[in-house]
């Protein structure tokens, strides 16, 4: 399977800490991956690094994904804009017409259960709805690859059911890759191929439920484990 992202040999440090230590990972195409480990292990700084949003102190960051969707752990919306106007930010930034991406943008925020609030603005929806918004607005782009850093935090059990159910739905058309950094394995996208914990630097262990061919250098594989599948 082509990849859709290769880490090699990256290395991050902030301020002279070491967070990541020589990370070596490719991510396949299509795979649906969750990624675990302790507050402050730098779960967060892979997505970034993996989004272009930081650059790594060393080694390389290959993207074969042109689409790249990114629902942070806060909702980060534009608070002067409708929660339609958030979602279809993308779409105009890359120069898809205000008619077919309003039209997109309420279709992503119907599924996400908020019809009807598309002329709100940030401050008139609660965390739940912005955090939605901040969901529509990454999957309107219909991305290649999604990554989703603790998008669920906060929201209810059910609320959070209905929206991996709507995400599902999205993202089954096409083949995108999945990165997921959640601290709870059971309420992740139900379909994870592999769980990888990030424990300490340098200590990336993938505890696949389909085992690689071939475990991807410096990633120890550990398993099988079977995740547990919610509903
Ligand atoms: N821009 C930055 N400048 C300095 N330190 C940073 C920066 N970004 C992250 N860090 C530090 O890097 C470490 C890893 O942060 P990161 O947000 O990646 O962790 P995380 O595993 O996602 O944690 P959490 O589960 O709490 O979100 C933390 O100690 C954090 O303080």
């Amino acid at each position: 399977m082509n990849p859709a992202v290769e880490l090699i040999n990256v290395c991050m440090t902030f301020q002279n800490r070491e967070i990541l230590q020589h990370i070596n990972l490719v991510i396949p195409e299509g795979q649906r991956m969750a990624l675990t480990g302790p507050s402050g292990a730098g779960k967060s700084t892979i997505l970034k690094i993996i989004a272009g949003l930081i650059t790594p102190t060393s080694g390389r960051i290959i993207r074969h994904s042109r689409k790249i969707g990114y629902v942070f752990q806060e909702p980060r919306l534009l608070p002067w804009e409708t929660a339609l106007k958030n979602v279809i930010f993308p779409l105009l930034a890359r120069g898809e017409r205000q008619h077919h991406a309003s039209e997109a943008g309420r279709e992503c925020l119907a599924k996400m259960g908020l019809s009807g609030f598309e002329q709100h603005y940030p401050d008139q929806l609660s965390g739940g709805m912005k955090q939605r918004v901040s969901i529509a607005r990454a999957l309107v782009i219909e991305p290649d690859l999604l990554l989703l850093d603790e998008p669920f935090t906060g929201l209810d059990p059910n609320l959070r059911d209905s929206i991996c159910h709507h995400m599902e739905s999205a993202l089954s058309q096409k083949t995108t890759t999945l990165i997921h950094v959640t601290h709870d394995a059971e309420g992740m996208i139900h379909t994870a191929d592999t769980l990888y914990t990030l424990t300490a630097p340098d200590t990336l262990h993938a505890l696949p439920r389909r085992i690689p061919s071939a475990a991807p250098e410096g990633v120890t594989a550990t398993g099988p484990t079977a995740l547990p599948r919610p509903g």
